[in-house]
């Protein structure tokens, strides 16, 4: 991390992370909301706190963004010590929260200008900013009118223009697609892309495994306010040995052809369910071949072939004992 020395300019390591937080704890009353919650997140890149109601996602953002005092435990963000009671370094951080903060009764462009306005810009900037934003949430077209005659999911991506506005460079996403319609959801994925591709970091919370796996270049799987595990999805299923399970679906005998199966090097397990057999394996489409080899020298015939990789969701019970969305 850059030192500070009076009268000189701060300039960060290419290096460094653009968000450091180590060892936050929150807790409410008897409850432990956060329990020592540390992440990182570089430039670019986009970071999921996957986990389910009451994990904490909500908790730990907060006092990432600023908005809420840790107990105990630090936030830099862009070189900068965030705290509650400071507005230092909050210009790096756009929050969007679950709720919405915008006019019912104004159109998205004059919702737009006006949270600019807040923000101290200009007319002339404010109008260029808010072209841009529009674009980025794909409500361009859209922007003459009333919000209060949007679906949902619209207001939802005039909530996320906002936090753009300041052209942060963190916007933190809580839970951003609970509830909204399919299109809606599927413009705040792209832009999510669009702006990590940009340069931006994200923060991203959720309990949609899918949406972890699509977004995140890494995931800190979070449960009772401590994250229990963190890496890419890959790094995450390899951690816990989730094997790939193979159906194919068979006629004919498979007694002389499981026990050759049972032996290929990789494969964890071979049974057989109603016309067809289930095999668990390391990596299932690289073991197809000997497989079906075996299954057919065997005397049976092969039908239909599904290859189901794990997901966070088997990791997530795996290390929890618990279901993503209980
Ligand atoms: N201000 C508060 N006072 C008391 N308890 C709180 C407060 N804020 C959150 N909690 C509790 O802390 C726990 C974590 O809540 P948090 O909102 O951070 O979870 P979450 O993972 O974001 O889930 P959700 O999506 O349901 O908000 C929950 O049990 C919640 O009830």
């Amino acid at each position: 991390m850059a030192e500070r020395f009076p009268g000189t300019i701060i300039v960060s390591a290419v290096n460094d992370p653009l968000v450091e937080a180590a060892h936050l704890y929150k807790r409410f009353d008897k409850l432990q909301a956060v329990d020592d919650v540390s992440l990182s997140i570089d430039p670019g890149e986009t970071y999921g706190l996957l986990g389910p109601n009451g994990a904490g996602k909500t908790t730990a953002i907060s006092m990432i963004a600023g908005l809420l005092e840790p107990d105990s435990g630090t936030v830099t963000v862009a070189g900068t010590q965030i705290k509650p009671r400071s507005t230092q370094g909050r210009e790096a951080i756009g929050l969007v929260p679950q709720d919405l903060a915008i006019y019912p009764d104004l159109s998205a462009e004059e919702n737009l200008m006006f949270f600019a306005s807040l923000y101290g810009m200009s007319k002339r900037d404010a109008r260029a900013r808010a072209d841009e934003v529009l674009e980025v949430i794909g409500l361009a077209d859209r922007r003459k009118e009333r919000t209060s005659k949007y679906s949902g999911g619209m207001k939802r991506r005039l909530n996320i223009g906002i936090g753009l506005l300041h052209s942060p460079r963190l916007l933190i996403l809580d839970e951003p697609t609970v509830g909204v319609d399919p299109q809606s959801r599927n413009a705040i994925l792209e832009s999510v892309e669009a702006l990590s591709g940009g340069g931006m970091a994200v923060l991203y919370t959720t309990h949609y495994m899918e949406e972890a796996e699509r977004l995140c270049d890494r995931i800190g799987i979070i449960d009772s306010g401590r994250v229990v595990a963190e890496g890419t999805t890959e790094q995450l299923i390899s951690r816990v040995g989730e094997n790939d399970r193979v159906r194919i679906e068979v006629t004919g005998s498979v007694d002389a052809a499981i026990g050759h199966i049972r032996d290929i090097s990789g494969v964890v397990e071979a049974s057989t369910e109603d016309h067809a057999i289930v095999v668990m394996a390391d990596d299932g489409s690289r073991h197809l071949p000997a497989v079906i080899n075996h299954l057919v020298d065997g005397g049976a015939q092969v039908g239909s072939i599904e290859v189901t990789r794990p997901d966070l969701e088997a990791v997530f019970l795996h290390l929890t004992g618990k279901a993503l969305r209980e």
